[in-house]
């Protein structure tokens, strides 16, 4: 329960200077306890009055979490030489605040806040001092002011002081005029009490303001919770308009408001209107241009069938056709697609392209969507292989990411080789080819009935579909041996057929029907079975893998049971309470947002010591220590990436003993455990199956009904993706005809 508490701050235990989380105590009614969270700066001695929660903590006991902390003026001679003596303002120490209150007395405060020229008088004050005075008391005023507001409809401190940072004084200004501005600020901020707040403050229910939020806000979620790059005009008239209660024609008009100040743009996407966010727009298209001004056929290499039949003897290997011809299509076309499910090849393929590229003398780069996967790759084919990120040189300045190969600046080789491409998200194949030059060849790899992308776009897809690129699809499976079913069941799956289950195979079905049943099994399968029996350990080579993340058999409760038999509670062991997580050393634990700005120094391997920044969504870690007075935990990303993870950033953070299929994308486990129920059609479907079973080296357990696999391998009905890459192609493939 919300409650609020007048007191002294009476010690600041810890603060962190970039995001002001602070543990300190108060001092109330003769009593002292710990309070945390983002507050302003405070000082020893100021009084408080602090809205929040208390709950007790397993290890430090009972803790106020402060929701809203708001400055109270000091009254009495006393209280105001202390304030001012606490170092509140940078340069008053306790010799001037003695001469202040001995001068003004009880009138100090006014002073300060009315009339803070007069402090001139005092001999030690120079105008810079007035000016900190005055800024000190604004930012007080402003943020009582916002604060007064914001609490009314569960707005943090934390974005009053963000909003501050970014936008000063100004930013109430900005605010009264149009409260809607804050989610442009913060998307990521709930419609729904933004609304109520600008609703509250006078803003009619058909006010422009207030419909074209709405219209960028579902955008903006269409984008983050469904990868689409847009949506339809009628869809998204409709959606807003009902969200809204307001008639189609208000919509209408805001939406061409905002397609009058660009952002939106409307086109007709394969006969349908569309509505894009400006900038997913921009993005697609350059895509599909960009494509196109590398599109040719190279001639430079001779007798490639000689030097492919060198590798293959060289290698003890026999290409089949289909795979030939794959390889002859890289080493001679601008831009080329490999697509293949797993065993068909497609590794020993780059490695063929790498080895005749680079006795011709090219020089050759190769990277992957995710840091796992890029391990995966320079693994396998013996040569660095970097994320697209890394290899962009992305760098954080300000809070914006910056990549520092560009168009001006572009990858200086001749060959790219991307693997996981059906990984690769419309925002960064945008980056990667403003930096690749026109000459540069680039070979796209990947398995196009894996999951989309978790970012917007549906790049793999649209570029096979569009015929525009040429492309190569493997379909002969090489990966088998006698009792192996991985692979085989992969492929059947994929082909709508029903899975070989066999004993003593690598691929089991065990029937339960209940979803208790399923739950004990599974529990029982990673935390006794089969680390006996694959002399596994749980933590690292066993995953479990979830369709939903809700339910008794959804990735949260399972996470949740698994922990206390994987990583129970000790005394000793630390941890943290974070909203319905429990944090605690030893965990597995996944980022499941893509943070650019998080610093990393690697601790293992050729790179030791270098620093560098980003953590991206999906990445999974342990955690090494957790330093509550510090209010960060250690966290090694990716077996060699230690990262100094902020409190405040928790909310990106999950358990990951079990994890969404969606999110195990591009990773590889020996063995996987999936709970197969009925649940919302969308997560039962063939591709889901088919990407799980696929992230599996060496086990694949599945616990649950058949009549629910049955379904899922029945359902091909993918989740709906809506972007422009395909369309755009395809019109620009009909200019060049036409031109020609
Ligand atoms: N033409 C071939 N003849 C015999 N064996 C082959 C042939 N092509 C590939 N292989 C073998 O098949 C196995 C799987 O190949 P590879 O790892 O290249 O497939 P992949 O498509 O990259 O699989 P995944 O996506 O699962 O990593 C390897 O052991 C490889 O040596």
């Amino acid at each position: 329960m919300l409650q609020d508490i007048k007191g002294m701050v009476s010690d600041i235990i810890y603060k962190n200077l970039e995001n002001n989380y602070t543990v300190f105590e108060v001092l109330c009614d003769e009593e002292v306890f710990t309070a945390v969270g983002i507050v302003p700066d405070i000082a020893i001695g100021e009084k408080v009055k602090i809205y929040g929660e208390f709950y007790v903590h397993p290890v430090y006991g009972q803790q106020l979490k402060v929701s809203y902390l708001e400055k109270l003026l000091p009254e009495t001679k006393d209280e105001i030489y202390m304030y001012l003596s606490s170092g509140v303002i940078k340069g008053i120490g306790k010799k001037t605040a003695k001469k202040i209150v001995d001068t003004f007395g009880d009138d100090t405060i006014r002073v300060l806040q009315q009339e803070p020229e007069r402090l001139l008088s005092i001999r030690g004050m120079t105008p810079e001092k007035v000016e900190r005075i005055k800024n000190m008391f604004a930012f007080q005023k402003f943020l009582k002011d916002i604060m007064t507001v914001f609490s009314q409809y569960g707005l943090s401190q934390n974005h009053a002081m963000r909003l501050f940072k970014l936008y000063g004084f100004s930013a109430l200004g900005l605010l009264n005029e149009n409260p809607y501005f804050l989610l442009d600020v913060f998307p990521e901020l709930d419609f729904k009490k933004v609304d109520r707040m600008a609703l509250d403050m006078g803003i009619g229910l058909e006010d422009a303001r207030r419909i074209q939020a709405k219209i960028i806000n579902i955008l903006n979620t269409g984008s983050s919770s469904e990868g689409h790059t847009c949506l339809p005009r009628e869809k998204l008239v409709l959606l807003v308009s009902k969200a809204l209660e307001i008639e189609k024609e208000k919509t209408e008009e805001a939406l061409l408001d905002l397609e009058r100040v660009k952002r939106v743009v409307i086109d007709t996407i394969d006969g349908v209107e569309m509505v894009f966010l400006f900038g997913f727009y921009e993005c697609e298209k350059f895509i599909a241009d960009r494509i196109f001004s590398m599109l040719r056929t190279y001639e430079d290499i001779a007798d490639i069938d000689e030097k492919i039949s060198e590798f293959e003897k060289r290698n003890n290997i026999a290409f089949s056709n289909n795979q030939r011809k794959a390889i002859k299509m890289a080493l001679t076309e601008g831009v080329s697609i490999i697509t293949g499910g797993p065993g068909t090849g497609k590794t020993t393929i780059i490695k063929c392209i790498i080895d005749i590229f680079e006795q011709e003398g090219k020089k050759v780069f190769l990277c992957a969507p995710t840091g796992r996967a890029a391990k995966r790759m320079q693994a396998a084919c013996q040569k660095e292989a970097k994320t697209i990120h890394r290899l962009l040189e992305m760098t954080v300045t300000d809070s914006q990411v910056v990549f520092q190969r560009g168009p001006g600046n572009p990858l200086r080789c001749d060959v790219i080789i991307v693997d996981e491409t059906s990984m690769v998200d419309s925002f960064i194949m945008n980056y990667l080819l403003a930096a690749t030059k026109d000459t540069t060849r680039l070979i796209l790899v990947g398995d196009k009935d894996q999951l989309p992308s978790v970012g917007a776009g549906n790049i793999l897809k649209d570029l096979i579909r569009s015929d525009v690129v040429p492309y190569v699809r493997l379909t002969e499976v090489y990966r088998q041996s006698e009792n192996s079913f991985i692979v085989l069941n992969a492929h059947r799956i994929n082909n709508g057929e029903f899975p070989h289950l066999q004993k003593d195979s690598d691929f089991y079905f065990i029937q339960k029907d209940s979803q208790q049943d399923i739950l004990k099994t599974v529990v029982e399968l990673v935390t006794k079975k089969l680390p006996s029996y694959l002399s596994a350990d749980p933590l690292r080579d066993i995953q479990v893998l979830c369709p939903s993340k809700k339910g008794i058999v959804g990735m949260y409760n399972i996470n949740r049971v698994l922990q206390q038999y994987l990583n129970p509670a000790g005394a000793s062991k630390k941890e943290f309470v974070y909203k319905e997580n429990t944090f605690r050393v030893g965990d597995r634990v996944m980022q499941v947002k893509n943070n650019y700005s998080l610093e990393y120094t690697v601790i293992e391997g050729d790179e030791k010591g270098r620093v560098s920044t980003g953590i991206f969504n999906g990445d999974i870690g342990v955690i090494k220590d957790i330093d509550r007075a510090e209010g960060v935990m250690e966290i090694v990303f990716d077996d060699d990436k230690l990262v100094f993870y902020d409190f405040s950033l928790l909310d990106d953070l999950e358990l990951s003993y079990a994890m969404t299929v969606h999110k195990s994308q591009g990773s590889e486990f020996r063995c996987i455990v999936m709970p197969v129920v009925e649940t919302y059609p969308i997560l039962m479907t063939r591709n889901l199956l088919y990407t799980a079973v696929t992230r599996a080296k060496e086990l694949v357990v599945l616990v649950g009904k058949k009549s629910a696999l049955q379904y899922m391998i029945a359902n091909q009905k993918e989740a709906m993706r809506y972007s422009a890459l395909y369309d755009f192609l395809r019109r620009k493939l009909k200019d060049t005809q036409l031109q020609a």
